[in-house]
């Protein structure tokens, strides 16, 4: 996880308020650098402001990155697992800057433009950006196709400020989120006329057909006569191979936590568990994946319940904290969700080892593998009712909380990947019948567990974890109970007071 801040100004360089900083450097403790880039002579300032939490390559990686060439910058916060297709070795942010150098050296300026987003397209992996272009004089920056990473903005016309971060400065309505759904550019200082005009462009260059979130097109073909979802169905090996290859990436090759000391277990990673049948099953196949030698955490949050772990009072503490956090995003609801998940970022709490006394304990991952909101609604008008609103759904996924809950647990200095929305494994849920992964039109009795995520619950059944297999779903601010402490407030949209 990291964190960017850019200012465009036409005033002196334009640097955060001395809380955003703060909130800026818990998201990115390794290391804090800023530079300055002038657009153009007497005209417009760029200020960049990166902090970063260093995973990827051998060495640390400083930011922003500068190239003292061309006068370009990066601001990078996010993993790129593939360009082009093909596995990034090394450090992702230089391997990403190296691409939109390239592309930007390769043309004039509208060929530039045009390279630079189709290089920013062959990314695979989570992320939110900035990229100063100074050949082509242009501001480009965005978020990954399903908005895993957050990005908020804020734009004064009176005074041609225009801002970028990754958490916004105060809860003031001027702050928004940048849109998902496609890479924006702003042409800066001469070449802008003046205008504070940003252009988005798609994800796919050649304008192809009714993708859901820029990835694949939805299947909505009907089942075969006497279909069947079983546990022998191709679609639970396919699973089981998706959510495997996706996990490979997200667990692999994460460094020692720096100030870690030798004596205390390897453990590199925490798995969030609601206790639920999404996190479970990651949670036994990562344990498939590392070597015996590393530990992996298990991290349940569970609010003024009997095995206390959040008393009340200490929710009430961060409360002003988790609600600057999450905004734009405020009502009660959200409020609710951003506790479950900024406590158990956090780390902290008991822990109970078989025979022994619970004790506290503070986690030493700094990556944590999250859990997906998946489609999973059952509807009652039939095959084609279904589809809908699987659709619907999975177009929905992003858009509404990524963001929100990037902010919520990037606040600890982790960072938090999500298994379920690889861009590989959601084209391969997208393009899925739907039958083959739920299959209402048959009962639990053929397959042995309910229709709802059946293909999932399959794969749980072939893991050996029964009890996870036939698992109810329960919405996450039931399940850690952050929605119970405050029972006067009964309606989940009440905007937070
Ligand atoms: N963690 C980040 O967002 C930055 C980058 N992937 C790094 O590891 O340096």
């Amino acid at each position: 996880m990291c964190g960017i801040h850019v200012v465009l100004s036409s005033s002196s360089p334009h640097t955060p308020s001395h809380d955003l900083a703060t909130r800026l450097r818990n998201r990115g403790p390794d290391h804090l650098g800023r530079i300055v880039a002038h657009v153009g002579p007497g005209a417009e300032t760029l200020t960049c402001t990166s902090t970063v939490l260093a995973f990827r390559g051998n060495h640390f990686t400083a930011q922003p990155f500068y190239d003292s060439q061309t006068g370009s910058v990066l601001c990078w916060n996010g993993e790129a697992w593939r360009i082009a297709g093909r596995e990034v070795e090394g450090n992702d942010g230089e391997a990403i800057f190296g691409l939109l150098a390239g592309a930007s050296a390769s043309g004039a300026a509208l060929d530039a433009r045009g390279g630079i987003l189709d290089a920013l397209r062959s990314v695979e992996g989570p992320f939110a950006f900035a990229y100063f272009d100074k050949p082509s004089q242009t501001l480009f920056f965005g978020r990954d196709r399903l908005g895993r990473r957050s990005l908020v903005f804020c734009q004064d016309e009176a005074s041609g400020t225009f801002i970028l971060s990754s958490v916004p400065e105060s809860c003031d309505p001027a702050w928004k989120e940048v849109e998902l759904g496609g890479i924006y550019h702003r042409p800066l200082g001469a070449t802008s006329g003046n205008s504070l005009t940003v252009s988005r462009n798609d994800w796919q260059a050649d304008g192809q057909g009714d993708l859901i979130s820029g990835i694949g097109v939805f299947n909505v073909s009907g089942p075969p006569k006497a279909a069947c979802l079983t546990a022998s169905s191709p679609s639970v090996r396919s699973l089981r191979q998706q959510l495997s290859e996706s996990l490979r990436f997200r667990v692999w090759n994460i460094p020692k936590p720096p100030m870690e000391d030798d004596t205390r277990d390897d453990t590199r990673v925490a798995v969030l568990l609601s206790g639920g049948l999404d996190c479970s099953v990651l949670a036994r196949l990562t344990r498939e994946l590392l070597d015996d030698g590393y530990g992996i955490d298990l991290l349940t949050v569970a609010f003024e319940n009997p095995r206390v772990n959040v008393p009340y009072s200490e929710t009430l503490a961060h409360r002003k904290e988790v609600v600057s956090l999450i905004y734009p995003h405020d009502t009660e609801m959200d409020l609710w969700k951003a506790y479950a998940l900024y406590f158990a970022a956090r780390g902290q709490g008991l822990c109970a080892e078989a025979g022994a006394p619970e004790a506290q304990y503070t986690t030493p991952a700094r990556l944590f593998g999250g859990y997906a909101r998946h489609a999973t609604d059952f509807s009652r008008e039939g095959h084609a009712g279904l589809v809908n609103k699987l659709k619907l759904d999975i177009g929905r996924v992003a858009k509404r909380n990524l963001g929100r809950d990037d902010r919520a647990m990037a606040h600890w200095g982790k960072e938090v990947r999500f298994p379920y929305l690889d861009e590989r494994l959601v084209r391969w849920a997208i393009e899925t019948p739907a039958w083959e992964k739920c299959d209402f039109a048959n009962g639990e009795d053929i397959s042995g567990v309910e229709a709802v995520k059946r293909v999932l619950r399959l794969l749980a059944l072939e893991l050996g974890t029964e009890g996870v297999a036939r698992e109810k779903k329960r919405a996450i601010q039931f399940g850690a109970r952050t929605a119970k402490m405050e029972t006067s407030k009964a309606n989940n949209f009440t905007k937070i007071s």
